[in-house]
């Protein structure tokens, strides 16, 4: 059963995608008015140490942009990872991602590939330093665009390991076919999750 934080994150997704569909009406200063109100509800329960700390110390990813149940801007993705290393992905991107007209935005399909990418580089870290492994490249082809609500598969391997080096490759694809392709080098932090007070090493 979904938690209440992320009852609320979709209830925002529904009214982000609304927000999208409406024009100049004379409702929406009372829609800002009643929205400001909810905001300040939250904000007097505001705690400024927990987003950061959730984050580092939680085992699931809960606020990230692309698979955070808890945030509002993520889809969110369920991003499984096979027992061969491969991360993939089922989404169909609304109007929130829209960059040309009816098509996905090419930044969007950069971070969902970045993230992709880090999934198929946390399941074999083997020989690699303990530290957190962070994008240093991603390099991006746009073969075709990619349309709003329709199926896209995003989907990515591991590549290579050498040192603290980890390279990466991936794609999205619709309908079969592969629209943005990318590839990502990853480098492993000196800073390890041991070093950071309380860090389970889960992200
Ligand atoms: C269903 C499965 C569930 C699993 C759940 C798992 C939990 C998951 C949790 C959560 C979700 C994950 C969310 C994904 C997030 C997506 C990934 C991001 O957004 S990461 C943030 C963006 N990236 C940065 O902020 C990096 C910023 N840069 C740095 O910190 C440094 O520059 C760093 C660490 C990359 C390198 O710095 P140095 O000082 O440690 O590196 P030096 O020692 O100089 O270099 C090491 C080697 O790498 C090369 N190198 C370094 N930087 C390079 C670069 N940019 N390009 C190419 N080579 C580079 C060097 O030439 C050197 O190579 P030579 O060993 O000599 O061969």
């Amino acid at each position: 059963m979904p938690a209440p934080l992320e009852d609320v994150a979709d209830a925002l997704r529904r009214m982000m995608d609304l927000l999208l569909r409406v024009d100049d009406d004379p409702a929406l200063g009372h829609i800002t008015s009643e929205l400001h109100a909810v905001s300040d509800l939250l904000e007097a329960e505001f705690d400024d140490e927990r987003p950061f700390d959730k984050m580092l110390h939680s085992d699931a990813p809960r606020h990230d942009p692309v698979s955070g149940v808890e945030n509002a801007i993520a889809p969110p993705i369920v991003v499984e990872v096979d027992s061969d290393g491969t991360a993939h992905a089922e989404v169909d991107f609304g109007l929130p991602y829209q960059g040309p007209k009816g098509l996905l935005h090419g930044g969007i399909s950069a971070l969902f590939l970045d993230h992709v990418l880090s999934l198929a580089n946390s399941n074999n870290r083997s020989g690699v330093d303990n530290g957190f492994l962070v994008t240093a490249q991603l390099s991006l082809r746009y073969h075709k665009p990619v349309p709003l609500f329709e199926r896209a598969t995003v989907s990515a391997r591991q590549t290579s390991i050498d040192g603290r080096k980890v390279r990466a490759a991936g794609e999205i694809s619709v309908g079969g076919e592969v629209a943005v392709s990318a590839e990502g080098l990853f480098i492993a932090t000196r800073i390890r999750p041991a070093d950071v007070p309380g860090d389970k090493g889960g992200a």
